[in-house]
Order: C-alpha cells, then sequence, then structure tokens
C-alpha cells in the first residue's frame, strides 16, 4: 500500500518532532515541511534532507540564506494527502480554509479551540471518534497527560469528579520569549481550558482544573484528585497503571524525585532530542484514601503528543484500529507500552 504523504505545516518545537515521528514509520513519509524564516532550524530540517516550503513572499529571504526551497506553502498542501498544521496557537483558522479548498486531510494542535474541527483526539481516550475524518485536533500536552490516566480510571472505576492543580513550565527550553524568570504566575483565568478539553473528548467526566505558571523549562506537573465511584486499594490503581498505554511509573526510592530527574532519565534511554513521550506518575506518591485517589503525574510538553499526531493520522485515513496503531507508533518511537 501507498504510503501516507504527510506535511507538517510550522516547524517549530511541536513540529519538528512530529516530523521525526513520522518519518520513523513504515505506512507513511514526510513530504515536506514550512517554514517561515530562514533560521537554524531551516538549516537543520534542509541538511536532514527534508524538502522546505516556505510562504512566496519568504522565499528571497531563503534564497539568500543559502537554503534550498522546494515550493510554497501551497504546493506542499497540494502534494499532501494529510496537513499536520503544528502552527503557533490561533494560526489554525487561516489555514484551515486552504485545507479544505484543497480538499486535504489535516491535523491541527491544542493551541486551537476544538470549535475548529468539532473533533479531537487522544489515543487511549476516543482514536475511533477521528475515524476517517477530515480534520481533528491533538488536544493540549497537559490534557494529553490527564487524558491518559483519566480515561483508564473512568472505565475501571467511574469518575465521580476530579480536580487538578497544574504546575506549569514558563517556557519551552530553546524559547526566549516568555516568563516567568523567577517567580510563580497563577492563571487567573479560571477554570483553566485543560478541564474543558478534557470534556471536548470524555463529555461526560466531571473536572474543573487550574494552573501556576513556574521558572522552570523542562516539565509540567499535575497534582491530582480524584473521586472514584468505588472504593479500591492504592495497589489495584497501581496495578492499572502499570499497564496503561504511554504511561511510566517512577519512584523517589530510585533516586527520581523531580521533574530534572525524569529528564535526565529520557536522556538516558536515548530517545530522539531525550523525548519523555509517556507520562510518568511517582509511585510512591500515589494514595486511595476510601473512595479518594490522589496522585502526581510529569508531562514533558514537547513529547507526549508527538505518538498521538502519528496516531491521529492513522484514525483519520482508517489505516488500522487503535490499539494496532499504539503499538506500531511505540515501536517505532522506542516506547515500551
Ligand atoms: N510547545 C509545547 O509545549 C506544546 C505546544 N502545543 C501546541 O502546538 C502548536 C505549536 O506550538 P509550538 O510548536 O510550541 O510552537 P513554536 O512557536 O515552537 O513553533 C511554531 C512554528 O510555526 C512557524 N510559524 C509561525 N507562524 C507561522 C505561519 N503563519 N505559518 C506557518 N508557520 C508559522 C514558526 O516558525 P517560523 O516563523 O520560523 O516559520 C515555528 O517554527 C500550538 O498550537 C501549541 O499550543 C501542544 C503541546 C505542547
Ligand atoms: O499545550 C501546552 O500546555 P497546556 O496543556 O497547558 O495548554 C504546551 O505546553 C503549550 O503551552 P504554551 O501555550 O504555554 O506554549
Amino acid at each position: 500500500m501507498a504510503k501516507i504523504k504527510v506535511g507538517v505545516n510550522g516547524y517549530g518545537t511541536i513540529g519538528k518532532r512530529v516530523a521525526t515521528a513520522v518519518s520513523k514509520q513504515d505506512d507513511m513519509e514526510v513530504i515536506g515541511i514550512t517554514k517561515t524564516r530562514p533560521t537554524f532550524e531551516a538549516k537543520t530540517a534542509a541538511a536532514a534532507g527534508l524538502p522546505i516550503y516556505v510562504p512566496a513572499e519568504s522565499i528571497p529571504a531563503f534564497e539568500k540564506a543559502g537554503i534550498a526551497v522546494a515550493g510554497t506553502v501551497d504546493d506542499m498542501i497540494a502534494a499532501a494527502d494529510v496537513i499536520v498544521d503544528c502552527t503557533p496557537g490561533n494560526v489554525g483558522p487561516e489555514y484551515k480554509e486552504k485545507y479544505q479548498k484543497a480538499g486535504k486531510k489535516a491535523i491541527f494542535q491544542g493551541g486551537e479551540e476544538h470549535g475548529l474541527t468539532g473533533v479531537s483526539f487522544n489515543s487511549t481516550a476516543n482514536y475511533k471518534d477521528s475515524w476517517g475524518m477530515q480534520f481533528s485536533r491533538v488536544v493540549s500536552c497537559n490534557t494529553t497527560g490527564l487524558l491518559r490516566t483519566l480515561s483508564l480510571l473512568d472505565k475501571a472505576y467511574k469518575i465521580q469528579n476530579a480536580y487538578v492543580t497544574i504546575v506549569r513550565r514558563a517556557a519551552d527550553p530553546g524559547d526566549s520569549k516568555t516568563g516567568p524568570v523567577n517567580g510563580l504566575e497563577p492563571s487567573v483565568s479560571l477554570p483553566t481550558h485543560h478541564g474543558v478539553d478534557v470534556k471536548s473528548v470524555l463529555p461526560w467526566i466531571d473536572i474543573t482544573t487550574m494552573a501556576i505558571k513556574a521558572s522552570t523549562t523542562l516539565m509540567h506537573i499535575q497534582a491530582v484528585v480524584v473521586k472514584l465511584g468505588k472504593e479500591v486499594s492504592t495497589d489495584e490503581v497501581l496495578d492499572l497503571f502499570a499497564k496503561a498505554p504511554r504511561v511510566r511509573l517512577v519512584s523517589s526510592k530510585d533516586g527520581i524525585k523531580s521533574t530534572n530527574q525524569v529528564m535526565e532519565l529520557a536522556r538516558e534511554l536515548g530517545r530522539d532530542r531525550s523525548d519523555m513521550y509517556e507520562i510518568c506518575i511517582w509511585s510512591d506518591g500515589v494514595k486511595v484514601v476510601g473512595d479518594t485517589l490522589y496522585y502526581y503525574q510529569a508531562v514533558h510538553q514537547e513529547a507526549d503528543v508527538i505518538p498521538e499526531n502519528v496516531d491521529c493520522i492513522r484514525s483519520m485515513c482508517k489505516l488500522m484500529e487503535g490499539p494496532e496503531s499504539v503499538a506500531k507508533t511505540n515501536k517505532a518511537l522506542g516506547i515500551d507500552h
């Protein structure tokens, strides 16, 4: 069967990782990426042999920088079967019109509203909902993390309600555009979008969320309190988490006490860009008291949505069922389960 032709629009934190992950699958290929400026990432993409498409007005700047241009963004859209749109948040609506006009499928990211596509995606929670769709949205990194665990808890024990406080990284490691660099900044627009976005995938979950930005670039941490529909033991929940797709148990007893040590583990694993695709839960920080479950999970914001984008392509192109796609993506990216 012919490989699915994937174009990646926007080659930043998420776009470059999606391009690498897609290029590792045997049923899809990257036919091009887009850049608007001839930065170092355009040069590394060119060195990796990726065809670079740019807006027509940017061609002179790329020529001046000595970076070969394969065509315009419109040319890439025309050549692709699926576009993974990794442009900054709220840029999506402008491109959706182009994808629609060209009759192409497209995946948007969590910086866009659910209303843009009407369907949102998470591999564990609702793979089937994007089956054959023209448009879908892979929810944000924090929402992806929450869905990986809450969807399974709900299936096993029926969630009565969930309260989550998120400590968010202030910027990605390569950014110099935001802060705080020395402080904690509460999100005063409440409740935060994360709970709303969980409901865009699992509408029946009663969840509410708050968030605080912290002076770190590495990961987000989520402190989760869930009232379950029945009393279970802490060991039972640990067993569920241990088997959960793209969830990894870590332990402070093993020397992983904080996010910097989780990222050190990711470096030890030797993955592309030292990415931790799994949501990491502290096994010694999981506790059930009566019907209330408490746990902490860490989210590598640059990485957890990457395998989901690959699975979303398969669902939209009706290539295979969810568990099969998750296993295939995991194998290609070096994820255990
Ligand atoms: N960073 C994160 O932790 C996560 C981000 N997301 C979501 O993923 C999406 C992308 O975020 P992220 O990768 O961080 O963003 P970045 O800013 O890192 O990358 C965006 C890329 O898009 C390019 N770009 C900017 N404007 C346009 C345009 N008009 N047309 C085409 N390309 C453009 C930029 O490069 P250039 O201008 O040089 O071409 C840049 O490479 C957002 O929706 C975000 O919310 C989801 C999960 C985690
Ligand atoms: O999807 C993310 O976070 P979110 O789940 O809190 O929206 C990414 O970390 C992007 O966050 P940003 O909007 O601060 O760049």
